[in-house]
């Protein structure tokens, strides 16, 4: 598991180091160097005469960036340092120029610290030779940037961004993608997408969110001797292949179908009966111990003639999920809906305030509350409150409209500009835990942020929503017990589900498109991928 954190905590745990006088940019300059020197032997074939050109900003990013030129240079790489704000880190500049950096707009020898702004010609041409070079290391901003890049460093990365498209420049961006919203992962202006991201010390939370997250897709973290304090709630988790193991519902030998867990779905109607199939097969092609369902008789006869192992009709269950494919207005589906929330137990808030227990855990499994998944449809049917087993899996339009209901209006573009924010509005104001589907999936609950980038963009396809619901209701299911005594864990299963469900699309067909159903045919394969895999 990834865990990252928020800027200060990050600058809380440096700062003694700093007082004691570590050498903590020289640590970090060295490493940046290290790893840039592994890309360029990748890329150029040798340190040696390839093309490197570091961006510079005025703090002290620009300095992890400017010593690790100097380091870079001395190993008989051609680089160039393009200071690109108002100052810049007066140690590294020295640093580089000793080592033979070209610098680009540097300080005059009267005006040592204070730049003039870049010319409009010198930005082209910084970012002409970026797009020529091996590799372009990103130190404009770290942890110390505020809003939107600005001033010669955002022109120079709209340059770079408009001709980025036909080349193949590999950018490592020192910290993080100079630019983003370092606590929450917003992108508020121009931006250089990373190839990799050396983040010093530690992870911060806005390299995990979207929609940052997707300028970030490989984050390596260097090691500078910096211990970040246990962060409580302030923290944003990622699961990875190897946290399957550990909170997959695996059987027992001694598990019959109804230990391993029944899910109930209400899915599917007349008009879209394939999200009944979908849903219903997701269920048993991740593992339930059983599987039922209910819907009108065309999608019955389509779901069982699909997944014949499907019992039809009510019953008992440990989880349910609902809402799928479902009309508006189909009163019986309603009535199914609202008899599965009930099950969930809306009213599981007020016990855990008077009793500071959140339910028996027996009552999962005895007929009492029970995990419910709320898609699409069933997401209007909510109660006034839920307890936090309920997993509600809105995409941001659906989100859109029920923070909308719920009187804070916003527009489904504004979700997607800060999905965490808006989950965690919509876990506030519903009890609910919150799964935000997208490129990158954001889980909101108990016990802190979740935040998934496990699918290729193929995903985006008509139905894959479908089975990501069935998939997490086996999960709640097969450990319907301890979701409702730990409702940290329903968090935890919602990003399992969106993780194995993103490996199972890469899997079905590496690099290409991928159908709902074939998701769904690949799931056993991929869970038994995962299972094999060293927790
Ligand atoms: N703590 C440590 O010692 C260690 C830290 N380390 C490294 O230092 C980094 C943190 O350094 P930092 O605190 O100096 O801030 P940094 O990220 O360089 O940015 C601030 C500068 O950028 C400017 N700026 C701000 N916003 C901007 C914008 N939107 N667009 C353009 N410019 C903007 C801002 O200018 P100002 O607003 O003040 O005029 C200010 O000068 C950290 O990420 C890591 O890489 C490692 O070496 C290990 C030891
Ligand atoms: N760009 C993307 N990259 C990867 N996965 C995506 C992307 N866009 C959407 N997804 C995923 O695809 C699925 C789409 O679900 P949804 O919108 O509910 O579709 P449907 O309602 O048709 O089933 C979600 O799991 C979502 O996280
Ligand atoms: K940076």
């Amino acid at each position: 598991m990834i865990e990252a954190v928020t800027s200060d905590r990050i600058r809380a745990a440096e700062g003694p180091l700093l007082a004691a006088g570590t050498p903590l940019m020289e640590r970090a300059a060295h490493q940046v160097a290290l790893r840039v020197a592994d890309v360029l032997r990748a890329r150029a074939g040798a340190v040696a005469g390839a093309r490197v050109v570091v961006l510079v900003g005025a703090g002290n990013n620009g300095g992890d960036g400017l010593h690790a030129a100097a380091l870079l240079a001395r190993r008989g790489a051609r680089v160039t340092a393009a200071l690109l704000a108002e100052r810049a880190h007066a140690g590294g500049v020295a640093a580089a120029r000793a080592a033979g950096v070209r610098l680009v707009a540097s300080p005059g020898k009267d005006r040592p610290s204070a730049l003039p702004d870049v010319p409009r010609a010198a930005q082209v041409a910084v970012a002409r030779e970026s797009l020529a070079a091996h590799v372009v290391v990103d130190a404009l901003c770290g942890i110390g940037a505020r809003g939107a890049l600005r001033g010669s460093a955002a022109r120079v990365v709209r340059e770079i961004n408009r001709g980025r498209d036909g080349s193949d420049t590999f950018v490592v961006a020192v910290d993080v993608p100079s630019g983003i919203g370092v606590d929450d992962g917003v992108v508020p202006g121009p931006v250089l997408a990373a190839d990799l991201v050396l983040a010093c010390g530690g992870p911060v939370a806005g390299l995990l969110l979207p929609p940052a997250a997707r300028l970030a897709p490989v984050v390596e973290v260097l090691d500078l001797g910096v211990d970040v304090p246990d962060p409580g709630e302030q923290v944003v988790r990622r699961l990875e292949d190897a946290d399957v193991r550990a909170l997959w519902p695996v059987p027992h030998a001694t598990d019959d179908k109804y230990a391993r867990g029944v899910v109930a779905i209400v899915a599917g109607s007349r008009t879209y009966p394939g999200a009944g199939v979908l849903c219903a097969g997701a269920a048993v092609a991740s593992g339930a111990g059983m599987v039922r369902y209910v819907g009108p008789r065309r999608a019955e006869d389509l779901v069982l003639a699909a997944h014949p192992e499907v019992v039809p009709g009510d019953g008992r269950a440990q989880a349910w999920v609902v809402g799928p494919g479902l009309e508006p207005d189909d009163e019986d589906a309603e009535r199914l809906v609202r008899a599965a929330l009930g099950r969930a137990g809306a009213g599981s808030e007020a016990h855990f305030a008077a009793t500071g227990v959140w339910g028996s855990g027996a009552g999962a499994t005895d007929g009492g509350v029970v995990p419910v998944v709320v898609d699409a449809g069933a997401l209007a049917l909510l109660p006034t409150r839920c307890a936090p087993w309920v997993v509600l899996t809105p995409h941001a339009g659906e989100l859109a409209r029920l923070l909308t209901s719920r009187g804070r209006p916003v527009s489904r573009s504004a979700v997607e500009a800060a999905p965490a924010e808006h989950a965690a509005e919509a876990a506030r104001l519903t009890g609910a835990t919150i799964l935000l589907k997208g490129a990158t999936t954001v889980v909101v609950g108990r016990g802190g942020v979740l935040a998934q980038a496990d699918a290729p963009a193929w995903l985006a396809t008509a139905g894959a929503g479908d089975v990501l619901a069935g998939l997490l209701g086996t999960l709640l299911a097969g450990r319907a017990a301890d979701a409702v005594r730990d409702p940290a864990l329903v968090a935890r299963l919602a990003a399992l589900a969106a993780l194995v469900h993103g490996r199972a699309a890469h899997d079905a067909n590496p690099g290409g498109p991928v159908s709902a159903s074939a998701v769904l045919a690949q799931l056993p394969r991929t869970v038994a991928r995962l299972l094999a895999l060293p927790a």
